[in-house]
């Protein structure tokens, strides 16, 4: 043949000929999109005289595309922003001692740390919150502006990265666990949920196909990871929930759950849908932060604000010194604050595609 026969060409001609369409026509549509006389004459030939051989060339296709598409979804899903775990240990070793690997899963990933935070750390996070709480808000898909909804019923205080000292050990601490250098996170947010209040299932990274939820890529790429820590014991229910994966974490206090979403062929992964279920006897109290690709305006300006990081985020052992949707607190719009040469251990090859999240996102 004097042409290469694609795939919508070869289901173009035998669309037209499975509607009846004269081969004139045919000939005559194929010469108006600029076709040679010889390459008019091969594919309609093929079209009306090969009608089998069209066929097969399209089962071919076919065949290749479900080979292509099962060999993807074989692929591992190898996430971005693992957490620094040395293989022959069950614990991190951090600034107040070590954190215990409670529970691990690969998809989604999901890591589950008991004694991420001290009591104290916990009691003091809730009393630098206490009094300050507003309603939570949630990212509108259309502008990329926050609004109240009432699938996200908690209230909450973003903080500012780095504001005091005991912010500075918890990012560090985060950015030592992590590997996600404290320029790439969001501002640490202390959140409580009363009775009945949850935060229904959602996605914690943008759409690139939803306006409201792309306009947020400028700030820092899209989230990767996710840290919830739980800072008191709940009574009855304020699980976190991860329902395609069946999985359930329940709060401890002082514990922790990370969760990573984006592998790093920039996949989003569906299984790390994930919320809050409904809080039944007293309260719950987390602190989250969400970690991104790329420095972002919170993180560089806390540095600029509070002074540069310890963290050299290169460090996986921990052993020596290491440097890591708030929408509400803004910078949207707002360019980042300083170009620094963060040191990058968010591993990525691109902006991940995503998934469509039909959630509240904040
Ligand atoms: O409350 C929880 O357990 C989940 C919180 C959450 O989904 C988030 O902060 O992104
Ligand atoms: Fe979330």
């Amino acid at each position: 043949m004097s042409i290469e026969l694609y795939r919508d060409l070869a289901q173009w001609l035998f669309d037209r000929y499975e509607e009846g369409q004269p081969r004139q026509v045919v000939e005559q549509l194929l010469l108006d999109q600029g076709y040679s006389d010889q390459q008019v004459s091969e594919l309609t030939d093929l079209a009306y005289r090969k009608t089998n051989q069209l066929r097969d060339r399209l089962d071919s296709f076919d065949h290749y595309a479900e080979q292509q598409s099962i060999e993807r979804r074989k692929q591992p899903f190898a996430v971005c922003a693992p957490l620094v775990i040395d293989p022959g240990r069950n614990t991190i070793d951090a600034d107040h001692g070590a954190a215990r690997i409670s529970f691990r899963s690969t998809r989604p990933y999901v890591v589950v740390l008991d004694h991420f935070l001290t009591d104290g750390e916990c009691d003091d996070l809730i009393a630098l919150a206490e009094n300050r709480l507003t309603r939570a808000l949630v990212v509108d898909r259309k502008t990329g502006g926050d609004f109240l909804d009432d699938r996200r019923t908690s209230e909450n205080l973003i903080l500012e990265v780095y504001q005091d000292a005991l912010c500075r050990r918890i990012e560090d601490r985060i950015a030592k666990i992590t590997g996600v250098p404290v320029e790439h996170g969001e501002s640490l947010q202390i959140m409580r949920y009363g009775v009945g209040a949850e935060y229904q299932p959602h996605q914690d990274f943008f759409s690139a196909d939803i306006n409201g939820e792309a306009v947020h890529f400028q700030n820092g790429g899209n989230r990767v990871a996710t840290l919830v820590m739980y800072l008191n014991d709940v009574e009855s229910g304020g699980s976190t929930i991860f329902p395609h994966a069946g999985l359930e974490v329940f709060p401890q206090k002082g514990s922790a759950v990370y969760f990573a979403y984006t592998d790093e062929d920039g996949r989003n992964d569906e299984l790390a849908f994930h919320g809050g279920s409904p809080v039944i006897a007293g309260e719950k109290w987390i602190a989250s932060k969400w970690l991104r690709e790329n420095p972002t305006p919170w993180g560089q300006l806390g540095l600029e604000r509070h002074g540069p990081t310890a963290i050299q985020a290169s460090d996986p052992s921990g052993s020596t010194p290491v440097e890591s949707k708030p929408v509400n607190s803004k910078p949207v719009n707002s360019k980042p604050v300083a170009k620094k040469a963060a040191t990058k251990r968010v591993r990525k090859k691109a902006l991940p595609k995503t998934d469509k999240p039909s959630d509240p996102k904040q």
